[in-house]
């Protein structure tokens, strides 16, 4: 269904039928606590679902998933990325192509694969040979002055999550400030405001993906 609306041609995706949604940001924003909060809530929507996790080295993020008793743990499949972790996201998206096509061949009817990067900096983005639309993921915790910046990721993502709302107060960030300045640099691309430990954000997460690549409202 989604397919044919594909804004990538590239040969590796045809055949393809679960839309792919990246999630990438700085090292420690929440990439893979939103994956944890998105689970119960696509679950709960019925949405047909797998994750493929990239980390430097090991496959950290791909156990935690696992061992959480949220997924079946043979939806989670793991990337090592060996190198920058853009490298495998954008440069060459090669492994982790595969490894959604070797979830969607286990899987017949998977609608929906997020794929979480490793932590990067702000000039990480996803290719679109690898990924129909793509979430950055940045946090209150690494200062308000990061929308000001203008890093690719924060400016090119189709969502971008402003997480650890919570900790606004204790870190000295104007919020109020930190929304509007990534309103004013994103024009009208979404930004959402999330707390993962209350779950504040998550539904709306959960709406955008499925609007933007699902077709459901
Ligand atoms: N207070 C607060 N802590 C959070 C929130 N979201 C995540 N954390 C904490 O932030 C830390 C990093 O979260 P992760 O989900 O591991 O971050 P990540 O982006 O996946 O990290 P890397 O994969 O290492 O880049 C953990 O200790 C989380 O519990 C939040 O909304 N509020």
């Amino acid at each position: 269904m989604f397919h044919a609306l594909r804004v990538s041609d590239n040969e590796a995706r045809d055949g393809a039928s679960a839309a792919r949604v990246g999630i990438g940001g700085p090292v420690g924003s929440g990439k893979t606590a939103l994956i944890e909060a998105l689970i119960p809530v696509l679950q709960r929507r019925n949405i047909d679902f797998a994750v493929v996790t990239n980390d430097l080295v090991t496959k950290e993020d791909a156990e935690r998933l696992r061992r959480s008793g949220l997924i079946d743990p043979a939806r989670v499949s793991a990337v090592e990325a060996g190198a920058c972790p853009h490298t495998v996201i954008r440069e060459d998206p090669t492994l982790n192509i595969a490894a959604g096509d070797e979830l969607e061949a286990r899987f017949p009817g998977l609608e929906l694969i997020l794929f979480e990067s490793g932590g990067d900096n702000l000039a990480s983005t996803f290719s679109l040979d690898l990924v129909d639309w793509w979430i950055f993921v940045i946090d209150v915790a690494g200062g308000d002055d990061i929308p000001r910046k203008r890093g690719p990721g924060l400016l090119r993502c189709d969502l971008l999550v402003v997480n650890k709302v919570d900790l606004a107060p204790h870190v000295g960030v104007d919020l109020d400030r930190m929304l509007a300045d990534a309103r004013q640099v994103r024009g009208t691309k979404p930004v959402i405001p999330t707390n993962l430990k209350s779950g504040v954000g998550v539904e709306a997460v959960v709406d955008a993906i499925s609007a933007a690549v699902l077709f459901r409202v």
